[in-house]
């Protein structure tokens, strides 16, 4: 055997094989394996879809049986599959906005393998243990990555979180502000004590999304001296700026402190920020957490790659909430990201996720100015003038399935980002997030065998061909990228091949992440 493997020798009797082979080799002299990158020989059991055994080094086809799968992928780079943690599926009830079919290809796409749905904007929303059972049996069948869900807390429904977390949620999301879709109204801080409550000793994490509106009198000084609360907007509606300035960062800070006043009731239960963008935000984490409150935060590849100064006027494809802010407070964001895994520095950023929240294109009343890609039929023939281009009235989200990997990995090569940077950030932290690090996030004995092969030299540019989610509509579409995903291996399958396109013979072959968390030592 050669040296420094890790784990059991693989057994290589073709008689538990169901596919003619046992085990499935891949090998590159660049891998990211248990945080680092090296040489490795990746051996996956076909049986079980997991690795059964690492070796430092790159071994040749000779050294395993005859008619065993192999390859070597050198030079590009073998990285654990992604764990996005957040994003918007929205089946079943608005498919046309996207659904598991559409949303997991441009997951595998661009090398994700696992994503978290969010509770809200499928119909129903995951607010209720039946609730979540109507959208598992809409996933069944349909996913080309696997799929974990999230709970939603919303009022009235605190007796539902913990059957909730048995029926194998992955986290909460609760919102203290106007969700934007009815089904899913904003908590109070009576309801969020409640919740708090009921989850105080549970294994699970509840996220915030947290903008909230402060006092008037607490505003002074965000936007420019004025009588109007901050939400109200004071200019063009089709000017970035004045949406911009109708979310300032007081209203991250204020629903940040709102949730921090709370979190006593639940001293051990994991608390996270959900799509942090105002930078204002960030000593009040760090403050927390020295002071022991468990609470992360995660952010946006639209946080980390757009700028205000960069939205066109009445371009919708950028609004968000909270809303992308200026390059400076960009450059804080990368350098609070920057900490995460630095030795002796604690970063309150953990994680970058996508926050994938698509809508049909019509929704986000484009100007004609704003060229997106012909696909989508009839895109705004019905959007009356006056509203073209309106910041206020578009839909906030933003798509970007399966594209997060280049645009962080493009960003990067002008911060001093390394690959272990981004896998620490966008598959070990976000696997552990959502109670999946014993299996997902890393490459090691025991983890299924999720490979995301990446060329970290090639290019593209995103192209209606590159947006595999439903409604190709998204602020990256021409943008050039750095960073090429070849092959995703989804538990020892490859399902996507940049060159052959999807494993349609063999189907989706995605599961749903039902297993409940557990309960720490
Ligand atoms: N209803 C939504 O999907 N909202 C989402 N919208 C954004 N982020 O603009 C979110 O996650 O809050
Ligand atoms: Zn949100
Ligand atoms: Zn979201």
């Amino acid at each position: 055997m050669a040296p420094h493997a890790t784990g059991t020798p693989p057994s290589l009797s073709p008689s538990n094989s169901f596919s003619g082979s046992p085990i499935t080799v891949l090998a590159s002299s660049r891998a990211v394996v248990a945080g680092r990158i090296t040489e490795a020989t990746i051996v996956i059991s076909t049986t079980t879809g997991k690795i059964t055994t690492i070796f430092h080094s790159v071994l040749p086809a000779s050294d395993f049986p005859p008619g065993t799968p192999y390859r070597d992928y050198t030079p590009h780079i073998l990285l654990p599959g992604l764990v996005d943690a957040h994003v918007h599926l929205n089946e079943p009830g608005r498919t046309e906005w996207e659904g598991f079919w559409t949303g997991t290809r441009a997951a595998a796409f661009g090398g994700v393998t696992t994503v978290v749905d969010m509770p809200l904007n499928a119909i129903p929303p995951t607010t209720t243990v039946a609730n979540l059972h109507e959208k598992v049996e809409a996933a069944q069948g349909k996913c080309w990555v696997d799929v974990g869900f999230y709970g939603g807390i919303i009022p009235g429904n605190a007796d539902e979180l913990l059957p909730l977390v048995d029926a194998g949620v992955r986290g909460f999301k609760g919102f203290l502000i106007d969700s934007g879709v009815p089904e899913f109204p904003a908590v109070s801080s009576n309801d969020i004590s409640l919740a708090l409550t009921a989850l105080s000793s549970a294994p699970t994490t509840v996220m915030f999304h947290a903008e909230m509106i402060p006092p008037l009198s607490m505003s002074v000084g965000d936007v420019s001296h004025t009588s109007h609360p901050p939400n109200v907007p004071t200019g063009p509606l089709n000017t970035y700026q004045t949406f911009l300035d109708s979310r300032p960062p007081s209203f991250e800070t204020y629903a940040i402190s709102e949730v921090l006043s709370l979190a006593h009731l639940a001293p051990n239960l994991p608390l996270h920020i959900v799509h942090l963008s105002a930078i204002q935000a960030i000593p009040l984490l760090q403050e927390a957490r020295r002071s022991g409150v468990k609470i992360t935060a995660e952010t946006c590849f639209h946080y980390l790659s757009l700028a205000a100064e960069g939205v066109e006027e009445g371009d919708t494809r950028h609004k968000c909430c909270p809303p992308i802010r200026e390059q400076s407070n960009q450059h804080g964001l990368w350098a609070e990201l920057k900490k995460e895994g630095t030795d002796g520095e604690d970063g309150v950023i953990k994680t970058v996720v996508s926050d994938h929240s698509p809508c049909t294109p019509d929704l986000k009343l484009l100007p004609e100015h704003v060229d997106i890609s012909k696909s989508n039929t009839s895109v705004q023939e019905d959007t009356k003038e006056a509203e073209k281009g309106d910041f206020f009235a578009a839909w906030g989200g933003i798509s970007s399935v399966g594209l997060g990997l280049s645009i962080l990995w493009t960003e990067g090569q002008k911060r001093d980002v390394s690959i272990e940077d981004v896998v620490r950030w966008c598959c070990k932290n976000t696997a552990k997030q959502v109670g999946l690090g014993h299996r997902k996030g890393d490459l090691g004995v025991g983890y299924d065998g999720d490979i995301c092969v990446f060329d970290d030299e090639g290019e593209f540019t995103v192209e209606h061909s590159s947006m595999l989610f439903r409604n190709k509509c998204s602020p990256y579409e021409n943008r050039r990228l750095k960073g090429v995903v070849k092959e995703t291996w989804l538990r020892g399958k490859r399902v996507f091949s940049r060159e052959r396109g999807f494993a349609e013979k063999a189907g989706p072959a995605g599961d749903l992440l039902l297993e409940p968390r557990k309960h720490k030592a």
